[in-house]
């Protein structure tokens, strides 16, 4: 059975027993997922289907369920029906779909593309977790390929383009090698043959909007961001301009991505005024659930390569 709403989809097969002893009626509750136990990560079952309708016992049944995201708090997913109501942790949740694409990609890499700021990191190193996959930074790949000069360091001692060669290396070797996820560099996008190499796995775009990116960057400062020191004015101002004119060149290239993960869209799908009250967490859950639409030819991309 599918549980579905909202977006996100978990396969249950859920048993209700019900038994008499003693002359009482006691009911359990297993959720299989898998073929794998779920009862304990649920935190909460409330069988109103027990308390309105009588069920002859013994009887297994097998409702249809709901999967609806919590707002706000993130603590917990609810999954509701008209026969019973379960909260479950959103870190199970992550694991659950986690396994459940890991069997689709059948080994293809994650290329996360986006902004700086925009979490490729830090979602992608909670996506290569759930998916049982390697981790890896292009940015740092690239360093170590230098002998640990930084990015910063190339590109102001050989120049940006001498850094985008290397960049497209990294990208070729990595798109080699199956079972990863791979932060990208906010300007790999750039170049077409970058694509090539990373359309032999998936290509996820995470969609920040600019005002969230720079304050992330601006709170953190842009030492090692060489783009991004060109502009005057505050902190804020100076990566917010940055990045306008970046974004500008660059926002049909992440639009070519095989998925397109909005920040903006999660937020308002789950009534969330602040995006910054997203979790990491929901994001990859997120990044997992239109990656399975996408292998499932849910969402057809009628898009071009740049
Ligand atoms: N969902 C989020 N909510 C709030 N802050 C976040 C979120 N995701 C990432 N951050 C913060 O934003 C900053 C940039 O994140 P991260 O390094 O993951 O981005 P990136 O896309 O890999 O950037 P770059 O391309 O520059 O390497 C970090 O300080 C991180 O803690
Ligand atoms: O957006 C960009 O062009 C860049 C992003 C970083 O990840 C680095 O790859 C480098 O600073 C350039």
């Amino acid at each position: 059975m599918e549980a579905t709403a909202c977006g996100w989809v978990v396969r249950f097969t859920p048993h209700i027993c019900l038994n008499k002893s003693g002359g009482k009626e006691t009911a359990s509750v297993t959720l299989n997922h898998k073929g794998r136990k779920a009862n304990g990560s649920i935190r909460h079952v409330s069988m109103s289907y027990l308390q309105c309708r009588r069920v002859p016992i013994g009887h297994k049944m097998r409702p249809s369920m709901e999967l609806s995201r919590s707002r706000k708090d993130f603590h917990a997913t609810t999954i509701g029906s008209s026969y019973f109501h379960a909260s479950i942790d959103e870190r199970w949740l992550l694991k659950t779909k986690g396994d459940e694409v890991s069997s689709c990609l059948d080994g293809r890499s994650i290329f996360l593309v986006g902004m700086m700021g925009s979490g490729k990191t830090t979602v992608g190193k909670i996506l290569s977790e759930a998916l049982g996959y390697s981790f890896v930074d292009s940015d740092k790949y690239v360093e170590q390929v230098m002998g640990g000069a930084s990015v910063d360091r190339i590109f102001s001692q050989c120049g940006e383009s001498f850094f985008r060669d290397y960049e497209s290396e990294a990208l070729r070797r990595l798109s080699l090698m199956p079972q990863q996820v791979v932060a990208t560099g906010g300007g790999a996008v750039i170049r077409p043959i970058n694509w090539e190499y990373m359309k032999q796995g998936v290509t996820v775009y995470l969609d920040v909007p600019l005002d969230a990116l720079a304050k992330r960057i601006a709170a953190v400062g842009t030492e090692s961001r060489p783009l991004l020191r060109f502009e005057s004015g505050d902190a804020y101002t100076k990566v917010f301009v940055g990045l306008f004119t970046l974004s500008k060149k660059r926002g049909p290239s992440y639009a070519s991505a095989d998925v397109t993960v909005s920040v903006l869209d999660l937020a308002r799908s789950l009534s969330v005024e602040d995006i910054s009250d997203i979790t990491p967490t929901a994001i990859a859950i997120e990044v997992l659930v239109q990656i399975e639409k996408y292998l499932r030819g849910d969402n057809v991309s009628t898009r071009m390569l740049p």
